[in-house]
Parts: C-alpha cells; sequence; structure tokens
C-alpha cells in the first residue's frame, strides 16, 4: 500500500475534483459519512452518548461538520466547537446545513474551554487539522487539543491526529491522542511513522470514492507480503548447497563473541549454502561449541582484536565467496579500518555493512569515497545513531525525518541501506518501503546482528540488494511478532528470533 505525503494527497484530490469533476463538497461529503460510519459501527446506539466535535477553519473541519451532521441524527447531545466562523469554501457549506438545522455551534474562547472542564463527553471527534497544519500548534488551539488528551472521553481523529506533521509524523507543538483515526484513501507518513503512528491509535483507511486513475505511481510505500519477491526462495529438487551462495562473515572480537554467534547463526538459518565465519580465534572458541554448521576460519588477533595481516592472510579465501558480511562485534580499531579499506580497494564481493564497518565509514572519509565507487551490490544496515555518526548530525535529526535520512545514505553511497529503528526503512534511493512489523521486544543488543544475517543469506541465494533487505527485515520482524503471540515483549532474545525463522519463512512462503 502506498504511504503519502501531504503535497501527493493534495495532488491526487485536485486531480479528482479539477480532472474528473468530483467536486470537493463530495469528497468531503465522503469523508465525513466514513468517519460518522466508523463510530456507529463501534458504538451502535448513540442516543445518550456526549459527543464534542471540534473543528478547525480547514477542510479537515469541514469533514468535521459532516460527521456532526450524522451524529445529530443519532444523538440528543452533540456539541460543534469552532474556532472561526471564517471556514474553508466547502467547509462553509456543511456550516450553513448545520446552522440550518439548530445545531449547537459554539465558538471557541478562553471562558468556554474553561467550562469545558466541567463538563463530560462521551466522544470527542477531532477534526482541527489535517494534512494542511503547516506551523507550530499555538494559543487557543494548544489549550484546545491540551483539553482534548485530558479528557476521558473516546477520540476519533479525522485524516491524522490534529498537531502531526503528515509529511514526518513529528509533533507541531502539540499533537492529539487519538484512539481511533480514520483517514482517506491512502496511510499519510505522519500516520505510519512514530510518534504519529502512536498518537493514530488505531488507523483505518478508508475509499472515498476517488478513482485509481488520478493515482500516479507512488514511490513510498508499506513492506507487506505482497511486497516481496519470494519466487527465488523455491528451492527446485535437484539443488545442491552451492546453488544457495556462500556467506562470509567478517565479524566479532573477545569484547563481542555473541555478535558473531548471533549474524552467523541467522546466516545459516537463513537458508545459504555454506557459511565461513572469519573471527579471532578468542571469539570462535566460544562458537565453535554452539553452531556445528557454521565453518570457523580464525583471524590471527592482537588484544583480541582480529588484525590487518591475519586478514591478509586469509584474504584470498574470503574473495572465492558469495557475500560478505562486515562489521558485527568487530570493535572499533585502525586494523578493522585498514581491512574494510582493503576489501573496498580490491574486491567485488556483494557486501553488507553493520555496526563497526559503518563506524568505519563514520570515521574514515576515503572508505566513504571507496564505497561509492564499490561496484557489486552493497546494503548499510545503521541505526539512528549509527546513520548520525555517518551524516555527522545530532541523533535527534535523523529520528524527525527518517525517511530523507535513508534516502540520503542511499545516495550517498549508491548502496540499499536498512536505516532500523521501530519503523525500519529501506530504500534503494528511488523506492521507500517502510516496515510496520515487529514488536518492542526487538529493542535488544544483538537484534541487528541477526538482520545483517538474514539479509547476507539472502543476497547469497540470488537476490538484489533491494529484495534481500525487504525480505529479511520483513522476516525478521515477523519472527519477533510471532515469538510475542506466546512471550513477552521483556523475554523475546535475539537467538529466539534466529529459532522462530523457521515459522517466518513458513508463514511467508506459504502465505
Ligand atoms: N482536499 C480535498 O479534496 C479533501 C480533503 N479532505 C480533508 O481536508 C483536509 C485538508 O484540508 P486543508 O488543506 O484545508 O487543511 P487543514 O488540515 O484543514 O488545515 C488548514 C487550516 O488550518 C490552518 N492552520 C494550519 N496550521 C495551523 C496552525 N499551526 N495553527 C493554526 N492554524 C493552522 C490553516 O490556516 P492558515 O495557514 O491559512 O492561516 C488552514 O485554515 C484533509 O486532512 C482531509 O481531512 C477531505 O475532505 C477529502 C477531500
Ligand atoms: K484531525
Amino acid at each position: 500500500m502506498y504511504v503519502l505525503t501531504s503535497e501527493q494527497m493534495k495532488q491526487i484530490d485536485k486531480k479528482a475534483t479539477s480532472e474528473i469533476g468530483i467536486p470537493e463538497v463530495v469528497l468531503m461529503e465522503n469523508a465525513g459519512f466514513c468517519v460518522f460510519e466508523e463510530i456507529k459501527r463501534d458504538l451502535g446506539d448513540l442516543k445518550q452518548k456526549r459527543i464534542a466535535v471540534f473543528c478547525g477553519k480547514g477542510n479537515n473541519g469541514g469533514d468535521g461538520f459532516v460527521v456532526a451532521r450524522y451524529l445529530l441524527e443519532q444523538s440528543d447531545n452533540v456539541q460543534i466547537f469552532i474556532f472561526d466562523e471564517n471556514v474553508s469554501a466547502s467547509s462553509k457549506v456543511f456550516l450553513n446545513i448545520l446552522k440550518n438545522l439548530s445545531a449547537n455551534i459554539q465558538v471557541l474562547n478562553e471562558e468556554l474551554l474553561a467550562r469545558l472542564y466541567h463538563e463530560r463527553f462521551d466522544i470527542i471527534v477531532d477534526g482541527i487539522f489535517g494534512i494542511g497544519l503547516v506551523r507550530d500548534v499555538e494559543g487557543l488551539y494548544r489549550k484546545v487539543i491540551e483539553y482534548i488528551n485530558s479528557s476521558e472521553a473516546y477520540v476519533y481523529s479525522i485524516d491524522i491526529p490534529s498537531g502531526v506533521c503528515s509529511d514526518t509524523g513529528q509533533i507541531k507543538g502539540v499533537a492529539v491522542k487519538a484512539n481511533k483515526t480514520i483517514t482517506f484513501m491512502y496511510p499519510k507518513i505522519g500516520n505510519i511513522l512514530y510518534p504519529g503512528a502512536y498518537l493514530c491509535g488505531k488507523l483505518i483507511v478508508k475509499d472515498i470514492g476517488i478513482p485509481e486513475k488520478v493515482v500516479e505511481k507512488i514511490s513510498t510505500k508499506i513492506l507487506s507480503r505482497e511486497e516481496l519477491n519470494i519466487e527465488k526462495l523455491y528451492r527446485y529438487p535437484d539443488t545442491h548447497k552451492g546453488d544457495y551462495g556462500k556467506v562470509g562473515v567478517v565479524a566479532g572480537s573477545k569484547f563481542f563473541p555473541g555478535a558473531s554467534v548471533l549474524c552467523a547463526n541467522a546466516c545459516v538459518k537463513s537458508g545459504c549454502g555454506l557459511c565461513f565465519l572469519f573471527s579471532p580465534i578468542e571469539s570462535l572458541s566460544l562458537h565453535n561449541f554452539r553452531n556445528p554448521e557454521i565453518i570457523t576460519v580464525a583471524i590471527e588477533s592482537k588484544d583480541g582484536v582480529v588484525t590487518f595481516e591475519g586478514f591478509k592472510q586469509k584474504e584470498e579465501f574470503l574473495k572465492r565467496l558469495d557475500v560478505i558480511a562486515f562489521g558485527c562485534g568487530l570493535t572499533s580499531s585502525v586494523e578493522v579500518e585498514k581491512i574494510l579499506i582493503h576489501i573496498l580497494k580490491n574486491f567485488q564481493i556483494p557486501i553488507v555493512i553493520d555496526a563497526d564497518g559503518l563506524n568505519v565509514l563514520a570515521n574514515n572519509k576515503e572508505a566513504q569515497t571507496l564505497l561509492h565507487e564499490y561496484k557489486a551490490p552493497k546494503i548499510l544496515t545503521p541505526h539512528y545513531k549509527e546513520a548520525s555518526r555517518i551524516l555527522s548530525c545530532d541523533v535527534s535529526e535523523v529520528a524527525k525525518n527518517p525517511l530523507d535520512v535513508a534516502l540520503q545514505l542511499s545516495k550517498k553511497f549508491d548502496c540499499v541501506c536498512i536505516l532500523k529503528g521501530a519503523r525500519t526503512i529501506i530504500t534503494d534511493g528511488n523506492n521507500i518501503y517502510i516496515n510496520i512489523l515487529g514488536n518492542p521486544g526487538m529493542a535488544k543488543g544483538g537484534s541487528g546482528d541477526v538482520l545483517t544475517g538474514i539479509v547476507t543469506a539472502i543476497l547469497a541465494q540470488g537476490y538484489s540488494g533491494l529484495d534481500a533487505a525487504k525480505l529479511a527485515v520483513y522476516l525478521h520482524s515477523l519472527s519477533a511478532d510471532i515469538l510475542l503471540e506466546r512471550k513477552s515483549m521483556q523475554t523475546i532474545l535475539p537467538s529466539e528470533i534466529i529459532e522462530n525463522l523457521d515459522f517466518a519463512f513458513k508463514r511467508v512462503i506459504e502465505g
């Protein structure tokens, strides 16, 4: 499903009205009716319900007037609160209808607001701002939103909770916390990214009668099963391990042996033909006991960390493999930096760079240039902090606009970027996918190493970088969601996410 910016939605609305000739008031009527239908479906008999509808000056408020008109037919207590009599042209039509119906319409001011704190509403409809919110919410608007959030009523937001930026999901000063949000045609980015996604409560997407033909291809989509390329996962009967790729995982140190265990174990559990783990001996000793499928290659180390000379002794072997995963648990050191630079200069193998590999990129401009020029497929898997280090910005900047950051990274290095977060973003610089699966039980050290292993193994099975990234992110979070069906967020472990890939693969393949 597409996810739209406010501008894209406005263009679609505009085409529907100017090219197809559907009057704006018809769309507004449909939008308002959809919201009413949802309320009616949830609550059934509304007769005794005390209902407040808050309407701003724009078309979001117009939708609110339509909802109010339908609610008036159902309940004896519907109060409509406006900020200004001077509303948009289409909204005016519906405001006038309400006036003709002698509806209870009150213009908000400080005094009225103070009185509202002594009233009790069962339902609040939020039609203050939609996709037309352009600046921070202040003054009376802010106070009304604070009032809504303090009330015990069940809150329905129209299109998007008022105060949430529809292009980023960020709060513009203050925002409504809704129980349910009814958005029209397609979700907006602010409905999907946090904190907007949280403030929406349950999100419902409703068709308001805009013909599909006015919708041009949108580059941002929700990552769903339909978007995955699962054909390549099919295994012909007459195959052998060489058909599924040989992976080299360069990972681990005396300090983080677990990272290499998780990464390599996720690799073998995600279907690659062979997995070789290149690690210092100190890291491998833990490893050998646990994962007999993994072929270990000891790299000479100093103080428990891989050395460049040690790597060079084994590099001919690594060069013969199909995909490299580089970075998990290596630690940050000059030697690690030298190794990555050497790989980027001398190898032509698809590469997945995570953790300490990303730190090399953050610290070393030469590595950045080399990565940009590296010809084989490349996938970066930063979390917000790693992305901020590479782009030399504050992590809060990444959180404010993760889509832009993922695009920037992808373009900077001509790579596929998996920007990991509560909503992981995947992009190849053109297409953007937002992952909505997964749960806070994944917010633990080691989850990222597991994802790196999965994506590397899938890349080795003949996938493009983008398709591998999509499939891996989906499987990783689906596995955690399946675990959550019988475990708690506190107890889910990254190693269990690997074990549970059995069921995630099965669900993805069999539907
Ligand atoms: N187009 C269509 O066909 C359809 C659209 N639909 C609906 O329309 C919604 C979009 O409507 P919209 O474009 O009128 O914008 P909307 O969100 O109501 O807000 C604009 C108003 O808010 C004001 N304002 C902004 N920021 C502010 C601030 N911080 N503090 C105070 N004021 C602020 C701004 O004032 P101004 O900047 O002009 O001073 C302007 O008056 C959309 O979300 C959906 O619900 C549906 O009916 C289906 C068909
Ligand atoms: K709203």
